[in-house]
C-alpha cells in the first residue's frame, strides 16, 4: 500500500482518529505512517517496553482493555490520547481486543534500538483480527474460528470459510438461502465481503456479523483462481472438484488474499480446499439451526443440543461434532456405518474405555501441527505435540484390534510419525521454557559447541562467586555481593557504610542513596566471556530449535490426517458414550418416507427437568399416505412446541450417526428439515420482515419434497387471530394438496378451528396433547392422543402464572359470554362457522385434491358470497363495511384476484397487502 508523501505536510489519518494532531517528532512521523496501512485496525506501537495506542486507537484500547488514558503533548497543538501496556502483557491483551471484534496491527522494533542510529525500525509484523488468530486466548477449543468471505454473482453467491488454526478451507455456491444457513451453522468470527456489496450483504444477512469489506479489484474470479492455483502449486482447481464453482473461486481467493494482507505468508498447512456439497447434508434452513439450538441456545442460560450430546475428549472431536450436528447425512449407507459402529463400540465396553483413555492424551493435535506450520510453536508445544504422536500407536492398535471394520480404516489412517516424535524428545529438555531465546530449551549433548558453551557460561558463573568471595576476604566487606544489570553488566556493589574499605583500583559506576556500584578489570573480563557464551548459546539453540520446527513441518499432511482420523473416532466413541448413560436406541434408517418413533423423548429438556420429575415419552407417525400431516391441538404450556421439536432432533441425531431417545424409531431419510415459529418476535417484527418471512418461507415450501420435515409451531401467533388463522390453514392445505410432494408436516397451534382441516384433507390428522381438568384447575398430562381439543386453557395458564383471581374470573366470564355469542352467530345452516366464512371469502387454497372428503361442507365449500349473506354479528370484519370508499378499493382489489390461478403463497402476500391497506386508509 502507497503511503502518503510525508515529507512536507504533517501527515493526516485515514478517519478513524478524527482530526489528527500536528506531527511533532519523527517518532510520531513514523506513528501515523504505519497507521496509515491499516487504518481501520487499533496499532499496537512498540516503544521500548511498551506498546502504545495513540488517538482514537487509545480511547478504545483503555475501554476495553480497563488500562489508563492519558494525553501525549497535553495543551500543545499535537495533543493526542494515549494508552499503553507493558510488551510483555501482550498476550493477555491482544485476546481481549480481538474478542472484542477489533482488527490489531502489531507493530514492532525491527532492529535492537541499542544498535540504531537515529529513530528506530519499525514495522507491522502482524495484523490480528478476529477471523484470522492463532493465539490460543483468542481461540475456543470445541469451536473452529472460521474467516469467512462472500461474493454475489450474477446468479449464484459464493462462498468460502478458513480456520488457519487448524488449515481447513472450504468453499461452497449457491442461492442466498444456502449462503444464509452456511453463515448460520458456521457462525463465522469475521466476514470479507466487496465494499460495494456491504448493502447486499447487510440486506440478506443482517448486520451483526464482524465484517471487513475490501477493494471491488479483490473479488475477480481470475484473481482468485490465480491465487488459489499459485498457493496450492496446481495448474487447475479440477483436483479439488470446485473448478466450475465460479463465485465460490472467487470467495476463496479473496481469503487467501486477506491472508497475506494480514501478514500471514507462513500458510503450509493449509494443504486442501474442499466442497461444501448442498446435496450431501439434510437442508436445514438457518430458522430451524436457531429454532432447534443445535450449537446456540436462542437465550441465555438456554441448553443447545450439542452440550447435551458432547462427550467427545479431545478438540478435534468437539470441532468435528459441532460440524455434524449441523450437517446431517442424507446418504442411508454411510449413516449406517456410523451407527454400527456406535453399536460395535456399545458392544464391546472394555474398548471404549481404552479408546477414551488413549484419546484423552491427545491435545489439540491439529492446532499443534498449524503451529508449526505458521513456525510458531513453543518448546511446551512441541512436547505437546510428541506427547500426542505417543498416544496415537496405542489407539492404532486398539482400532486394528476391534475387528469393527470402520474403526479399522480408522487405523489405517493413523501414524504415529516415530522420526519426529523420537526427535522432539530427543532434542528438547522435559522442563523446557516456553521462550526460545533464552536458553534452557535443548538437551545436553545434541551440539558439541552448545556443550561446551554451556560449560564455559556456567564456570564463568562459578567463577564469579569465587570472585566475589575473594573480594570479600580481601576488603574484609562480609555484605559485598556482586550482581547483574543491563546497562552496567556485572558490578560489586557495596553499602555505605563499608565504602572506604574499597581498594582505589576499582572504578566507581553508579551510586545508590545506601550503596556505590564498582567494577574492575577481571570482573569486565569474566563478564565479556560470559555473556559471548551465553549470547553464542542463545543464538546456537535458536537455530536447532528452527531446524527442528522445520523437519516436524514436513509431518503437516500426515498429522492433520491423523488429527482428522482421531477426530471422527472421537465423535464415534463420545455417541456410544451418551447413548450408554442415556439409554439411547439404534434407531432404523432407510429409503422409506416412514416416520415412526416410538416413545420419542426430546434430549435436551430430558436433561433439564427438575429431581423426581420424568420426561413423558411420546409416539410420532408420519407417513405419506394416511398420515401426512399432525395438527397438534392444546393448551400453552402442554408440551406441543417440545414434541415438534423432539421430533426433529430424533430425526437430526439418527442422520448424524448418534443413537436416539426413544424406545424405537425408523427414519426414512428426510432431505429437509423446515421450521417455521411464529413467536411474536418472528412475524410481528415488523411489516417489512413479515414479507421477507413470508417470501422465504414460500420459496421454501415450493421445494419441498416426500422426504422433507416440516415444524410449524404456532404460525400466525405474532398477527392478528384472523391473518393467523388464514396464514396456518393456508400453509396446511397447501402442504397437503402440492402435487410435486407429501411432506411430513407437524403443526402445532392452539387454533382449534385448525382441526376442520382434517374434513377436508384426508391426509391430516388431528392429535392434542392430553391435559386434565379438575376443580378448575388444569393437569399436564403431556400425552398425545389422537383428536382435537375444543377450546384452548389460556385462562388457567393465566392462573398458573399467578394472575389475580380477579382477572381470571373475569377472563372466564368474558370467554363463556364470546363462546355463546359465537354458537348463536357463527354457525350457519352447513355447520361453517364466522371463520369458514372469511376462509371461504379469500379462498386462499388451491382447488383441492379430489376426494370424498373434499365433497364435504367446509370452509372452500362455500361460495364467497357467504361472507357477505351469513349473519355475522360478533366477529365483524369492518373491512368489508361499504360504506367506506378506502374499503371499496380493498373490495376491487379482492375482486380482481384471479383465485384459480392465485398460488398459495401468492395469496398470502395479497393477504398482507391487504392488510397494510387497511392500516393505512
Ligand atoms: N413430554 C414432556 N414431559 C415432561 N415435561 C414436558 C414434556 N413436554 C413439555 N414439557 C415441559 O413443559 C414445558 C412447556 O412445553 P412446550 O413449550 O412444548 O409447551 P407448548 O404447548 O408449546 O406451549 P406454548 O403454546 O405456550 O408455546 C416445557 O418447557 C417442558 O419443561
Amino acid at each position: 500500500m502507497k503511503s502518503a508523501d510525508t515529507n512536507k505536510k504533517p501527515i493526516r489519518t485515514h478517519g478513524s482518529l478524527g482530526p489528527a494532531p500536528v506531527v511533532d517528532t519523527p517518532l510520531m512521523k513514523q506513528y501515523y505512517q504505519l497507521k496509515q496501512q491499516h487504518p481501520g485496525a487499533v496499532l499496537l506501537f512498540r516503544v521500548g517496553d511498551f506498546y502504545e495506542t495513540f488517538g482514537e486507537d487509545a480511547v478504545t484500547a483503555s475501554r476495553i482493555l480497563d488500562i489508563t488514558l492519558t494525553k501525549r503533548g497535553a495543551g500543545t497543538s499535537s495533543e493526542t490520547p494515549l494508552a499503553g501496556f507493558p510488551h510483555h502483557a501482550l498476550d493477555n491483551y491482544l485476546p481481549k481486543l480481538v474478542r472484542a471484534g477489533q482488527r490489531v496491527a502489531i507493530c514492532d522494533q525491527l532492529e535492537d534500538p541499542k544498535m540504531a542510529k537515529g529513530l528506530v525500525k519499525r514495522g507491522i509484523t502482524e495484523l490480528v483480527t478476529p477471523g484470522v488468530s492463532l493465539h490460543d486466548n483468542v481461540l475456543e477449543r470445541k469451536s473452529n474460528n472460521y474467516l469467512c468471505a462472500v461474493h454475489f454473482g450474477k446468479q449464484e453467491a459464493g462462498i468460502s470459510f478458513l480456520d488457519i488454526s487448524t488449515g481447513e478451507f472450504l468453499v461452497a455456491q449457491g442461492t442466498i438461502e444456502y449462503l444464509g444457513k452456511l453463515l448460520q451453522n458456521f457462525q463465522p468470527a469475521e466476514v470479507l465481503f466487496c465494499k460495494k456489496s456491504r448493502a447486499e450483504f447487510e440486506g440478506h444477512f443482517g448486520p451483526d456479523y464482524c465484517h471487513f469489506a475490501l477493494d471491488e479489484w479483490v473479488f475477480g474470479f481470475d484473481y482468485g483462481h490465480d491465487t488459489l492455483t499459485r498457493h496450492f502449486r496446481t495448474t487447475s482447481l479440477k483436483g479439488f472438484g470446485i473448478d466450475g464453482l465460479r463465485e465460490g473461486i472467487t470467495a476463496a481467493g479473496c481469503i487467501l488474499h486477506y491472508l497475506a494482507e494480514t501478514k500471514h505468508t507462513d500458510v503450509g498447512h493449509i494443504g486442501s480446499i474442499g466442497r461444501l456439497e448442498e446435496d450431501k447434508y439434510v437442508w436445514l434452513d438457518r430458522f430451524t439451526v436457531r429454532n432447534l439450538e443445535l450449537v446456540h441456545a436462542q437465550h441465555p442460560g438456554g441448553v443447545p443440543l450439542i452440550d447435551i450430546l458432547d462427550q467427545t475428549v479431545t478438540p478435534m472431536g468437539a470441532r468435528l461434532l459441532r460440524k455434524w450436528v449441523v450437517l446431517p447425512l442424507k446418504e442411508p449407507a454411510q449413516i449406517q456405518r456410523r451407527l454400527d459402529t456406535v453399536e460395535a463400540l456399545l458392544q464391546t465396553p472394555e474398548l471404549l474405555e481404552n479408546l477414551l483413555q488413549h484419546l484423552r492424551q491427545i491435545n489439540d493435535l491439529e492446532r499443534l501441527i498449524s503451529k508449526v506450520a505458521v513456525r510458531r510453536i513453543n518448546p511446551r508445544e512441541l512436547l505437546q505435540l510428541a506427547r500426542a504422536l505417543e498416544a496415537i500407536g496405542p489407539i492404532r492398535a486398539e482400532l486394528a484390534a476391534s475387528g469393527i471394520k470402520a474403526l479399522q480404516k480408522l487405523a489405517d489412517q493413523l501414524n504415529p510419525c516415530q522420526a519426529l516424535r523420537e526427535e522432539i524428545r530427543a532434542k528438547v529438555r522435559e522442563d523446557a521454557p516456553i521462550l526460545t531465546n533464552q536458553g534452557g530449551v535443548l538437551n545436553d549433548g545434541v551440539d558439541q559447541e552448545l556443550d561446551e558453551l554451556r560449560a564455559m557460561a556456567f564456570s564463568g558463573k562459578d567463577y564469579l562467586f569465587q570472585l566475589q568471595q575473594r573480594a570479600i576476604q580481601e576488603t574484609g566487606i562480609s555484605s559485598l555481593k556482586v550482581a547483574y544489570n543491563k546497562v552496567f553488566g556485572y558490578y560489586l556493589e557495596v553499602t555505605n557504610a563499608h565504602k572506604d574499605k574499597v581498594p582505589a583500583s576499582w572504578i566507581r559506576k553508579q551510586t545508590l542513596v545506601n550503596a556505590e556500584r564498582y567494577i574492575t578489570e577481571e570482573l569486565k573480563t569474566y563478564e565479556e566471556k560470559i555473556l559471548h557464551a551465553e549470547e553464542r548459546l542463545f543464538v546456537i539453540e535458536q537455530n536447532i530449535y528452527n531446524d527442528l520446527v522445520l523437519f516436524a513441518a514436513e509431518y503437516v499432511a500426515q498429522i492433520q490426517q491423523n488429527a482428522r482420523a482421531i477426530g471422527v473416532a472421537d465423535c464415534l466413541a463420545s455417541f456410544a458414550a451418551t447413548a450408554r448413560q442415556h439409554r439411547y436406541v439404534k434407531p432404523t434408517v432407510d429409503d422409506s418416507t416412514l416416520l415412526d418413533i416410538r416413545a420419542g423423548r426430546h434430549p435436551v429438556i430430558e436433561r433439564q427437568l427438575p429431581p423426581g420429575e420424568q420426561y413423558i415419552p411420546n409416539d410420532i407417525r408420519l407417513d405419506q399416505d394416511e398420515q401426512q400431516i399432525v395438527v397438534i391441538t392444546g393448551p400453552n404450556m402442554a408440551g406441543k412446541s417440545a414434541l415438534l421439536r423432539q421430533t426433529a432432533l430424533i430425526v437430526l441425531l439418527a442422520q448424524i450417526g448418534s443413537f436416539v431417545p426413544a424406545d424405537a424409531a425408523h427414519i426414512g431419510v428426510i432431505d429437509k428439515i423446515f421450521t417455521r415459529v411464529g413467536a411474536s418476535d418472528n412475524l410481528s417484527k415488523g411489516e417489512s420482515t413479515f414479507m421477507v418471512e413470508m417470501t422465504e418461507t414460500a420459496s421454501i415450501l415450493n421445494n419441498l419434497s416426500d422426504r422433507s420435515l416440516v415444524l410449524m409451531d404456532e404460525i400466525g401467533r405474532g398477527t392478528s387471530t384472523y391473518d393467523g388463522i388464514s396464514i396456518a390453514w393456508a400453509i396446511v392445505e397447501h402442504l397437503h394438496n402440492w402435487p410435486k410432494a407429501r411432506a411430513k408436516t407437524l403443526f402445532a397451534t392452539h387454533y382449534h378451528e385448525l382441526n376442520q382441516l382434517a374434513d377436508d384433507c384426508p391426509r391430516v390428522r388431528n392429535y392434542n396433547v392430553a391435559v386434565k381438568e379438575a376443580d378448575g384447575r388444569i393437569l399436564f398430562l403431556r400425552k398425545l392422543r389422537e383428536g382435537g381439543s375444543e377450546h384452548s386453557f389460556g385462562i388457567h395458564v393465566a392462573r398458573m402464572a399467578g394472575m389475580p383471581t380477579s382477572v381470571v374470573l373475569r377472563a372466564n366470564e368474558i370467554m363463556h359470554h364470546l363462546e355463546q355469542e359465537r354458537a348463536s352467530a357463527g354457525v350457519d345452516t352447513d355447520g361453517a362457522t364466522e371463520f369458514d366464512e372469511v376462509l371461504a371469502g379469500l379462498d386462499v387454497a388451491p382447488a383441492p385434491v379430489a376426494t370424498p372428503e373434499a365433497a364435504r361442507p367446509g370452509p372452500r365449500a362455500q361460495p364467497a358470497a357467504a361472507v357477505h349473506s351469513a349473519p355475522r354479528p360478533s366477529l365483524q370484519l369492518s373491512m368489508f363495511e361499504p360504506a367506506d370508499p378506502a374499503l371499496e378499493r380493498i373490495r376491487e382489489l379482492l375482486e380482481s384476484l384471479d383465485v384459480n390461478t392465485l398460488t398459495p403463497i401468492e395469496a398470502l402476500l395479497k393477504l398482507n397487502e391487504l392488510k397494510l391497506a387497511t392500516r393505512s386508509k
